[in-house]
């Protein structure tokens, strides 16, 4: 008889109490070797399926994983919004369920929000580890929403930029960020502003339309690009993708997903799990796209990593 204990739920909260970066990216580094080496018994894992909301100008999209070797089973639920300027209503919204790979059971329901936030951050972060120009000083970010912040903590936590620029399309949210970021975060009024001569450039906005253009991209600069993720959606123009040396999370999510890739006709160089696995260069003196998609191995990994923390701190006496 199976006699599974009840899903432990792990609310945002909880999330953000266990989660730290310095444990996360290495997982996330393991987890892109593991997923570009293509070996069925490390990761399964399917492209998304994204479920149109046509009502709501969303998507929910689905994100199965199976780690054999690891016992290590779940889903994402991820729900994603194309919003229109001045709504209030969040733009991601997401919960990941942990599953027994023996018996089927759910182990626990998380909180998908944090997760989300964190690790397509620390994988933009992973990106300009590899690919950024060595002696890299100027940070821009494209946006000022949930995964604006997320990205600021994780790149001034794992790097040195002498100088840090945001821009969103408001002057009030930039001026927000700005205040929010606490210091050493310059505003700027438009995206050419922050992209000129910035080294690394982080693309993390709604937009369905090009905000980032290749005439304003310094030669050999990094761009980690996190938002349009359905095919007829873009953040890049083509001049960028064309002239960039493109890689991406996945191979197979980049020639479904992303507008960015597709309607450019760029080619997709390597994965990130190829550099990582060696079997690929880092092109890092070249212009660099890093065109992510989100992975169900990142939240797999992430799950299990705040499951574990969780646990262990629950059981302490
Ligand atoms: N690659 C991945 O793994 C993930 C990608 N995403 C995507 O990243 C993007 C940002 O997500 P969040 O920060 O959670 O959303 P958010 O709603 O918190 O922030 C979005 C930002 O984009 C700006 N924006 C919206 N439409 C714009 C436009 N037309 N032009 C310029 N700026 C515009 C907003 O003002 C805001 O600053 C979204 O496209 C989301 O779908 C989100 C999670 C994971
Ligand atoms: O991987 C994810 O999670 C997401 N990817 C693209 C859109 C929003 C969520």
């Amino acid at each position: 008889i199976d006699m599974a204990e009840p899903p432990v739920i792990i609310w945002e909260q909880e999330v953000e109490s266990v989660l730290r970066y310095r444990d996360l990216v290495p997982r996330l580094e393991d987890a892109l070797g593991k997923f570009s080496r293509r070996d069925s018994a490390e990761v399964l894992q399917p492209v998304r399926t994204a479920v149109p909301l046509q009502k709501h100008s969303g998507f929910m999209g689905l994100m199965p994983t199976y780690m054999e070797n690891d016992g290590v089973l779940s889903t994402k639920f991820v729900c994603f919004y194309k919003r229109e300027k001045g709504s209030t209503l969040p733009a991601v919204r997401a919960t990941v369920v942990l599953l027994d790979p023996e018996c089927g059971n759910i182990k626990a329901v998380m909180d998908g929000e944090v997760i989300t936030a964190m690790r397509t951050a620390a994988v933009s972060a992973i990106s300009a580890k590899l690919l950024m120009a060595p002696g890299a000083e100027v940070l821009a970010i494209l946006g000022t929403g949930t995964q604006a912040l997320s990205h600021l903590n994780v790149f001034t936590e794992m790097f040195s930029f002498k100088e840090v620029r945001v821009w969103s399309r408001t002057k009030e949210k930039v001026e927000r960020f700005v205040r929010s970021a606490g210091g050493g975060v310059r505003g700027c009024g438009s995206a050419e502003e922050a992209a000129r001569g910035a080294d690394v450039i982080v693309t993390v906005t709604g937009s369905t339309e090009p905000v980032l253009y290749g005439q304003w991209v310094k030669a050999g600069a990094h761009v980690a690009a996190v938002g349009a993720c359905r095919p007829d959606w873009r953040e890049l123009d083509d001049v960028l993708m064309k002239s960039a040396v493109v890689y991406a999370d996945s191979r197979e999510g980049a020639l479904s997903e992303s507008g960015d890739v597709i309607l450019s006709g760029a080619e997709v160089f390597a994965e990130l799990g190829d550099v990582i696995n060696g079997t690929k260069p880092a092109e890092r003196e070249k212009t660099t796209v890093f065109k992510s998609l989100g992975m169900g191995v990142e939240d797999a990994v992430s799950a299990q990593l705040v499951f574990d923390q969780w646990t262990s701190k629950e059981t302490k006496p």
